[in-house]
């Protein structure tokens, strides 16, 4: 499906960067479909994302406009408190998942939501992983979401033909985190950035509809959403040549345990307020002024 281009008919013709902020959403009111997400990503409107874990959250997120909630297994730091999302189980992915839908359903909302498939879901076989996508799916999940290159190009188009949109996840991939050897930025030498491309590529001709580039480099993340890819990419911590951007919630906030990651700005600094908050951080997304680091360093 993603390497299907969107014909301009369908509004999906691809713009050319431009400086002018675009207008307001097109989204028609309603549930935000895989199709739509595709449509924006060859139109040029951002995606904003946020996750989100719980029923009033996903509702006043949704209420501001994001296009999507990712239910992340980051609620195995910000809900559970613990130090990675390694030992965040499937039941607890289904949990939040269910609060989430709930919570949409009854606000009448459209965003769609996407669900990680926590570590140790989907590395056993295409099995285990369609089994678990199936329990997100039938929590209320509208995608789920897997991290890694190579191997799982297997496994997403295992899904995608089996009726479950997919998200990918490459760059900074935290269920891996003790074989990466911390939280750190990816894909910086010729080696490392040429495995992140060939990854983008498979991940996207097997089918996914989105995909998270965590902590790259803007350039190769920019270059990854250029032609080399039809699939919306979402970056955090990647620059902003990419199609849509994430945050988690709790960081936009200004909430933390921890240390915060420097490619959060805090949204609550210039708002004083959540839903005001959350819709200054749309805004920004869409008119392409978050993130407004460039480079980031890296
Ligand atoms: N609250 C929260 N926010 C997140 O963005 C997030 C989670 N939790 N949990 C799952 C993963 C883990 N992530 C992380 C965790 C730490 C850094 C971090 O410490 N970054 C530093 C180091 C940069 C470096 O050494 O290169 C930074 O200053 O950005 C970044 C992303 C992103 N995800
Ligand atoms: C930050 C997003 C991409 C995520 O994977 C999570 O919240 O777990
Ligand atoms: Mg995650």
């Amino acid at each position: 499906m993603s390497k299907d281009r969107i014909p301009a008919s369908l509004g999906g013709e691809a713009q050319p960067p431009s400086d002018q902020a675009p207008g307001p959403s097109t989204r028609p009111r309603g549930q935000v479909t895989t199709r739509q997400i595709a449509g924006m990503r060859a139109g040029g409107e951002k995606i904003a994302i946020l996750t989100a874990y719980d029923a009033t959250f996903a509702a006043v997120a949704d209420a501001a406009g994001v296009d999507c909630i990712m239910v992340g297994d980051s609620l195995g730091m910000v809900c559970q408190g613990q130090t990675s999302t390694v030992g965040v189980s499937l039941e607890s992915m289904q949990y939040h998942t269910r609060c989430v839908a709930q919570g949409l359903a009854r606000a009448g909302g459209g965003a769609l939501i996407v669900t990680d498939l926590p570590f140790g879901a989907y590395q056993v076989s295409r099995d285990q992983a369609i089994r678990s996508a199936v329990q997100l799916m039938q929590a209320g999940a509208q995608m789920v979401k897997l991290e890694g290159g190579g191997w799982t190009t297997d496994i997403v188009a295992f899904l995608v033909e089996r009726g479950i949109p997919v998200c990918g996840h490459l760059g900074l991939t935290p269920q891996t985190v003790s074989a990466l050897g911390g939280y750190r930025v990816q894909g910086r030498d010729d080696v490392a950035a040429q495995r992140l491309r060939a990854d983008a590529v498979a991940l996207d001709q097997a089918g996914a509809t989105m995909m998270v580039l965590e902590m790259v480099p803007a350039r190769l993340a920019a270059t990854v959403t250029g032609d080399m890819t039809a699939c919306a990419t979402i970056g955090i911590g990647a620059g902003n040549g990419t199609a849509g951007q994430v945050l988690v919630m709790h960081d936009m906030l200004g909430l933390n345990l921890g240390r915060m990651a420097k490619f959060v700005r805090n949204f609550m600094l210039e708002t004083g307020e959540v839903r005001a908050a959350f819709a200054a951080y749309v805004r920004a997304v869409k008119d392409g002024s978050f993130p407004d680091n460039g480079l980031h360093g890296w």
